[in-house]
């Protein structure tokens, strides 16, 4: 997939290709999240324990903003894939534009699904991948800097359903057309959905989970990230999201329509 080049970013095999890839890089931040205990400080808005002059929020909604802002001044959020958590705070890129050719409609950057990211990567992910419940006051540091990589990963993995959406539209631009202009969120919902790709990833990711994420040179066996857990984060969260991503999406597809 080049997205220099709209036609290899619109073939659903390219996109599944690259969603699969994907899964490696999720479970391997997983991984190294779960070296460390829940921290629950890291997620706790304007916490005493933890003062942040001048800003209302969490140290990991600090980091995660200042590590945007600079990403930002490097072309990050210039390519189509990549969707921010502080869109109002990115900035102009030191780098000259890239000026991508467009693939989604223009509405694209409006489908913004990180604060429910967050949120459900604080309250339901990390109890599950966390190494055990409690703080780790000289890892808050090390703590923001995975969890900053993990949403990252799981950002870029759930909004690849734009892509997913629109080469889906533009195969079947009249039965789309039809369900959207009925407003048929149900008849969306059904049309995009394709059980047997589901299947063969939560397959997939239960082997994956026993290979990567248990630790060979460690006799007991201890799991770093159980397939149990792994299957559930794409079962409940990833692919419902990434889902809803498409159907949002598609809901607004007809105002691009000339
Ligand atoms: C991403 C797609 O759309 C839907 C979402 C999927 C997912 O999030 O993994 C898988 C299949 C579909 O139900 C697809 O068709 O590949």
């Amino acid at each position: 997939m080049d997205f220099l080049k709209p036609e290899t970013v619109l073939d659903l095999k390219n996109i599944r290709d690259e969603l699969l890839r994907m899964e490696d890089t999720i479970i391997f931040k997983f991984i190294e999240r779960s070296h460390f205990p829940t921290c629950p400080t890291v997620y706790s808005k304007n916490d005493p324990k933890l003062p942040i002059r001048d800003f209302d929020g969490s140290f990991l909604d600090w980091a995660l903003m200042h590590s945007e802002i600079t990403h930002s001044r490097i072309r990050r959020f210039e390519s189509p894939d990549q969707t921010p958590f502080f869109p109002d705070s990115i900035q102009e890129p030191i780098l000259p534009s890239i000026h991508y050719p467009r693939v989604l409609a223009s509405y694209s950057s409006e489908i913004n699904f990180n604060d429910s990211i967050k949120d459900v990567y604080i309250k339901q992910i990390i109890p599950m991948i966390s190494k055990y419940d409690g703080e780790s006051w000289e890892n808050f540091g090390s703590v923001a800097t995975i969890d900053i990589e993990c949403l990252q990963s799981l950002s870029r993995r759930i909004h690849f359903g734009k892509f997913v959406a629109e080469a889906k539209f533009q195969a079947d631009r009249a039965a789309y057309s039809k369900l959207i202009q009925e407003k048929d969120i149900e008849g969306i919902y059904q049309s995009i959905t394709n059980s047997a790709v589901e299947e063969k990833i939560l397959e997939r990711l239960c082997v994956k989970a026993e290979v990567y994420g248990v630790d060979p040179t460690n006799k007991e066996g201890y799991r770093k990230i159980t397939p149990e857990y792994l299957v559930k984060i794409y079962k409940e969260l990833v692919i419902p999201l990434t889902k809803q991503v498409e159907v949002d999406y598609l809901l607004r597809r007809l105002e691009c329509e000339s």
